[in-house]
């Protein structure tokens, strides 16, 4: 059997290199010419730990190669389609995904399986794809075979999950799901049967719940500032009942999917009460602004002009321990402090982008001089830091946590005056 993978993005060449290093061959088919040539040099065009050593292998091996040409789909008996389906103004836009469908139809084998790994508004496979694939002249779950397996891998954790994170496999029949069981198999054994659009469904919600449970936390630690409580305390101690389990706070919620998933939902089953849904997102996109507030607040209180002050952002990066931008709170922060404060500088252990903030290459040279820091992301090496020995370095000796990298204590301890997202005992008089 060989596999064909349309789409060499995030979701696609994990996928494409994790089946290969199963024995599976496999052609990856993507529009952008640059990647191709690149991922059959041996590179990687994304940044996704693991990815870049089997990518080497496979190509050695002569298990992937990749192309423009979307005819390699004749050589397949087996096509996942991971092309991208952006919101735009709140809507989803599926032309990628028709037009990889509409390629599909043209080179379409008998007995061949299409799964669509993309996230999609539920009803997609079973009224958009499948009509779109039947125009090949095949007949679905009897020529062919049709299936939603949606991708729930965490950016930074691609390839353990791909092989152990427990799967959704949706056919639009049963034979569909079956044949679905059987590629899937072959790099995860924990596949969970269903229908496809309970597939796409399910997809949409676990983003949903995990974006309306943060946006929960956020303002339990805007109302824990205006209380003077440790709303990271008051979490610990919630989380401690065996039925609570609330999410962190933080200065934003970033991220190809958090970001989207919602609307797709909102705007596929318009019922009244998703305004609860639209809201949660509302208040997730307000916490760059509440946070750079709080930056600048901490500067009012220890009278420092922001037109003469220069602020650290520690992180850029949308989550902890991984390098991708996508989405990041850090790019409206940076935007809305440079209106206000005369240098922002941006520190970052994986990525080069600062959004336009001054780049500096350690977190001692970020610091230098400065009158406070500003923690965004919560990389591992930010727990690490001896905030002790760093003291010395900065004019004002102020720290803004959005992450609770920083234990208040410690910070104190140290000579700081901490400030965070939630620390409500920051403002306690
Ligand atoms: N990024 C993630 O972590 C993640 C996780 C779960 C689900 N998803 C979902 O998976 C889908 C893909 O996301 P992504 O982040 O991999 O997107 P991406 O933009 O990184 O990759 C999509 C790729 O598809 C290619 N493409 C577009 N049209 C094509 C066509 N007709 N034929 C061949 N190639 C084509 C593009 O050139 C691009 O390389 C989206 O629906 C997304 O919501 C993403
Ligand atoms: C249901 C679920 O788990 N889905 C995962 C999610 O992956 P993700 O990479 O988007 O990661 P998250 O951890 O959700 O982070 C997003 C943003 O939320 C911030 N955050 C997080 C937790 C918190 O308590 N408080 C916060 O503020 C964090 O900093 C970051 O900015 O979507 C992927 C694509 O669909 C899935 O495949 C993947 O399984």
């Amino acid at each position: 059997m060989k596999l064909c993978v349309v789409g060499l993005g995030y979701v696609g060449l994990p996928a494409a290199v994790v089946f290969a290093s199963r024995g599976i061959p496999v052609i990856g088919i993507d529009i952008d010419h640059r990647k191709v040539e690149a991922i059959n040099r041996g590179q990687t065009p994304i940044k996704e730990p693991g990815v870049d050593t089997l990518l080497r292998q496979a190509v050695a091996d002569g298990k992937l190669t990749a192309t423009t040409t979307h005819d390699a789909l004749r050589e397949c008996q087996a096509i996942i389609i991971a092309v991208n389906t952006p919101v735009e103004d709140g809507v989803v836009n599926l032309t990628q995904l028709k037009n990889a469908l509409e390629t599909a139809a043209k080179n379409l084998n008998k007995d061949t399986l299409v799964s669509i790994e993309s996230t999609v508004p539920p009803g997609t496979t079973e009224k958009i794809a499948k009509p779109i694939l039947e125009k090949s002249g095949l007949k679905t779950g009897r020529d062919y075979y049709l299936a939603h397996v949606p991708e729930r891998i965490a950016p930074g954790r691609a390839i353990e999950e791909l092989t152990t994170a427990p799967r959704l496999v949706g056919g639009v029949d049963p034979p569909s799901t079956q044949r679905a069981i059987e590629l899937y198999t072959t790099i995860n054994k924990n596949l969970y049967p269903t229908d496809a659009t309970t597939a796409e469904f399910t997809k949409l919600i676990e983003n949903t719940y995990r974006d309306v449970n943060i946006a929960l936390a956020n303002i339990f630690a805007l109302m824990a500032e205006k209380l003077g409580i440790d709303v990271w305390e008051a979490i610990r101690l919630a989380n401690t009942h065996p039925r609570v389990h609330i999410h962190l706070p933080g200065p934003g919620v970033g991220g190809p999917c958090l970001t989207k998933d919602p609307y797709i939902l909102i705007t596929a089953a318009s019922v009244e009460h998703a305004k609860l849904i639209q809201l949660a997102r509302e208040i997730n996109r307000q916490m760059p602004t509440h946070f750079t507030h709080l930056v600048l607040t901490a500067l009012k209180r220890h009278s420092i002009n922001p037109r003469e002050a220069t602020v650290a952002i520690l992180g850029v990066a949308y989550k902890g321990g991984i390098d991708d931008t996508r989405e990041t709170p850090a790019q409206p922060i940076i935007h809305l402090l440079k209106q206000h404060v005369a240098e922002v500088r941006a520190h970052d252990p994986y990525t080069q982008e600062t959004f336009g903030a001054t780049p500096t290459t350690t977190v001692e040279e970020a610091l230098e001089n400065a009158d406070a820091a500003a923690i965004v992301t919560d990389h591992p090496q930010y727990r690490q830091l001896d905030w002790k020995k760093l003291a010395p370095l900065m004019r004002h000796k102020i720290i803004v946590d959005g992450r609770r990298v920083v234990e208040p204590h410690t910070a104190i301890e140290a000579g700081y005056t901490y400030y965070a997202i939630g620390y409500g005992k920051a403002f306690k008089i």
